[in-house]
């Protein structure tokens, strides 16, 4: 059925002015909204009698406030759901709607016109759907189906019926400037536009064009733990975030932004995220990196390396001595093995094993471990660890109390008394005449006695103490942690598992780190994760969606960390394992373990294997690269082959690369990223590219995504895209180990049209030869 344009053109004319009627009404209505919170807020006292005299009187008062707070509350959220509203219907301004499609519900006679769009119109009656939300039901159909049979699914129960038609559009500015049938078109028309575009400092929505493998992702709804594993460009950040923007609408009553946290790679890349909610009409999630959410949890005492600089190490110091241990370390500590280890060991510190630090008062000792060791394991015994810990706590509470009662009468107080500044005096002063129930106007007729001032002096000076008995500081963590490795046998009593070979010479490096002050990152996850399992979790039950993306980044030591973290939430796992950069995840090739997570019935596993991001020669060359690539589908996206240029000398490559971009910038390219493999690599590149206008280099702590030219390192561009790729040294030199097979094809595997390759020397070995077929078919894994 065609489409005149004209009369669509018309529809939409009325559809603009419902939505300007709208943004009129509820303009008016934001502003009295506003109004309206600022003056409860500006009144809320003058509004409540405030008295204390009598039971009634406080009653009365509390009863007041709590109007008055909820009064506030709904003001408020009021403001914030037609601010919300205005700001979507002003995007609808732009483009109200992308898609219709025309379909007959089985037992009715004629179609239902369903347009699609970011969010619902009425028409003024309110009865009828101009626009349906692109995550209502029925839009499902959108999305899943081509003309012919269609079902949907409601709340338990499907429809039936027949897709008769659909229609893409393309409105801009509220013109409409396109129609495509989508029965007529070979292909996807719009899709290729968009992607065939540049790209820009922020990504976008895929709402449009979400496809029917991603939207089975967006609206997945059961189980616990949903695992998407996607070639690299198969749109797993897209998807994600769009599930995101799926589930506050599906769960508008029950799930807000607040409670659903992203974990990202990455400072650069949540800067490259965070417009893409926004722009479908919602308000971002908590987006955080692992590392930030570590940081928080550790204690001051250590210097904590960044996971950048482990990615450092493992990339260029691979000519020092310590260099295979460190591996080794990095591989074990990453493990379920050590996980359920640490699980051991914590259980057997219940019988012995604890560590306390000695309890000093001015530099003299109150209680030292050996007294707090026979106290724990010689009380309470049948309590658990925790609660045998309050025990000790509240015990040493008693012993400073015991302390405070003598230590008054030492010469070091009347020696603090005599050196009391007059200030200091008259605040101990009106301290204890306060506390003695004097008013304001009688506090002079307070006699303090020495005896009393003496006594607050101790007491002030004992409260450090107690405050850091009251947060369990007399356990001592560093050395549990630190005893695992004191000597060489202590592991095997907790691991029912194999330890490596490299075992007594990653203890003495674990030991030599922790005296020195450092906690190597490998380290940083399971230190925390045992301080929690013997303090007690600070765990988070109001989040109840946790999102990670560049999963496979991660070990399974930090997932069973994450879940413990957000009991209450569920998990969207996505990632990419040929993608895999750090060091513990060099060996694993599938989410296999992850899958013992929550169990099989409530896990999901779902395969993504058509790439969109680069052109089909890009993929056709990237997908050579890696294991099994030959199942990752390319968009049929014309453009030209990658090509790899070797140069003899530093001078040459850096003169190549310089020509190379002035052509790019010629052919209209915005966004051209130098990537290294490394900071360090990325710094003499830099430095020997500096003749380019305004080139930039992306460092770790870079906070925002920069358009332009960019020298980056391999780590930091993970993803994130480029219009243009330049790889700055794909020589065998760089490139020549097996381990860096996925970092190189990361690398590739950023360019959307365009890759080049240089190589200083001979080239790396994978770009000649391709992979082996060795790695099992994930698809079949993930069943
Ligand atoms: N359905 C779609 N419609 C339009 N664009 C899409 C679609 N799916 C993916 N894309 C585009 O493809 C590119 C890659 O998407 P995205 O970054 O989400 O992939 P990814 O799987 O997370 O990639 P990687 O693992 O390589 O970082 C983006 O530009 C995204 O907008």
């Amino acid at each position: 059925m065609k489409l005149e344009l004209q009369q669509e053109q018309q529809r939409l004319d009325r559809v603009m002015d419902i939505i300007s009627n709208e943004i009129q009404t509820l303009d008016g209505d934001t502003a009295r909204r506003k109004k309206e919170v600022i003056n409860i807020r500006k009144h809320f006292f003058e509004e409540v009698k405030v008295s204390t005299d009598s039971f009634d009187d406080y009653l009365e008062t509390i009863i007041g406030l709590r109007q008055e707070a909820e009064a506030l509350s709904v003001s408020q959220s009021l403001h914030r759901h037609t601010s919300k509203r205005l700001a979507t219907l002003h995007r609808m301004q732009q483009i109200p709607y992308f898609g219709r499609i025309d379909f007959l519900e089985n037992g009715t006679s004629s179609p239902e016109q369903i347009y699609i769009g970011i969010s619902t119109l009425k028409d003024a009656s309110g009865d009828d759907f101009l626009i349906y939300d692109w995550r209502a039901p029925i839009s499902s159909v959108y999305y899943d189906y081509q003309p012919g049979p269609a079902k949907y699914m409601i709340p338990g129960d499907f429809i039936e019926g027949t897709l008769e038609n659909k229609w893409q559009y393309i409105i801009r500015d509220g013109k409409l400037e396109s129609i495509f049938d989508t029965t007529l078109t070979i292909g996807d028309e719009i899709l290729q536009q968009v992607l065939g575009k540049g790209t820009d400092k922020q990504m976008h929505s895929i709402v449009a064009t979400i496809q029917q493998e991603q939207n089975q992702i967006v609206r997945h709804d059961h189980g616990k733990l949903l695992i998407v594993h996607g070639a690299a460009g198969s749109g797993k950040t897209s998807v994600a975030l769009q599930r995101i923007a799926y589930l506050l609408y599906h769960y508008r009553d029950s799930l807000t932004s607040d409670q659903i946290i992203l974990f990202s790679p990455n400072a650069m890349f949540n800067s490259y995220v965070a417009n893409v909610l926004p722009e479908l009409g919602e308000v971002n999630m908590h987006q955080v990196t692992f590392q930030q959410y570590l940081h928080e949890r550790l204690d001051q005492q250590f210097q904590v390396e960044n996971p950048f600089d482990q990615l450092e190490y493992v990339y260029t110091k691979t000519k020092d001595p310590s260099y295979r241990t460190r591996l080794a370390s990095i591989e074990w500590k990453a493990s379920t093995d050590y996980f359920d280890a640490i699980n051991t060991y914590r259980s057997s510190l219940e019988n012995a094993g604890m560590c306390f630090q000695d309890l000093r008062f001015r530099g003299k000792l109150m209680v030292s471990a050996k007294q707090m060791e026979e106290q724990f394991y010689g009380h309470h015994t049948s309590l658990r660890l925790l609660n045998r810990i309050e025990k000790l706590r509240d015990w040493l509470i008693k012993q400073i109390a015991e302390v405070a009662k003598v230590e008054w009468q030492k010469p070091w107080v009347q020696e603090k008394m005599d050196l009391l500044s007059d200030d200091q005096y008259h605040k101990a002063h009106r301290y204890l005449a306060k506390k003695h129930g004097y008013e304001r106007e009688a506090m002079a007729d307070y006699d303090m006695s020495t005896k009393e001032l003496a006594q607050l002096i101790v007491r002030q000076k004992l409260n450090t103490l107690r405050k850091r008995v009251r947060a369990f500081q007399f356990v001592d963590i560093k050395q549990l942690y630190r005893q695992l490795f004191e000597d060489t046998a202590n592991m095997q009593r907790f691991s029912s598992h194999e330890l490596p070979q490299e075992w007594p010479a990653i203890c003495e490096q674990t030991r030599d780190t922790i005296d020195e002050g450092k906690l190597l990152y490998e380290d940083a996850t399971p230190y925390v994760y045992l301080k929690e399992l013997i303090l007690g979790f600070q765990t988070n039950r109001s989040i109840k969606q946790v999102v990670i993306d560049e999963a496979q980044d991660y070990s399974p030591f930090q997932f069973g960390f994450i879940k413990r973290l957000f009991p209450a939430a569920r998990m969207t796992v996505l990632g990419d394992f040929n993608q895999a950069i750090f060091a513990h995840a060099r060996q694993t090739n599938d989410f296999q373990s992850l899958l013992n997570l929550y169990g099989p019935d409530e896990t999901t596993v779902i395969y993504l294997a058509r790439s969109y991001r680069s052109t089909k020669p890009i993929v056709d060359f990237t997908r050579k690269l890696i294991p099994n690539g030959n199942q990752i589908i390319p968009f049929e996206r014309k453009g030209e082959s990658p090509s790899l240029e070797q140069v003899e000398s530093t001078e040459e490559l850096h003169q190549q690369i310089i020509k190379k971009v002035e052509q790019l910038q010629e052919r209209g390219y915005q966004s051209i990223a130098i990537i290294c493999k490394s900071v360090e690599e990325s710094s003499h590149a830099y430095e020997g590219l500096s003749t380019i206008p305004e080139l930039k280099l992306m460092t770790t702590g870079s906070m925002e995504y920069e358009q332009g030219v960019v020298v980056i390192p391999s780590y930091l561009s993970k993803g994130i895209e480029f219009e243009a790729v330049i790889v700055y040294d794909a020589s065998t030199h760089v490139y020549g180990d097996e381990s860096l097979r996925r970092v190189f094809y990361t690398v590739c595997t950023r360019a959307m049209h365009h890759l080049q390759l240089y190589s200083l020397g001979e080239p790396t070995p994978f770009y000649e030869v391709p992979v082996q077929e060795t790695i099992q078919n994930i698809h079949d894994n993930c069943k």
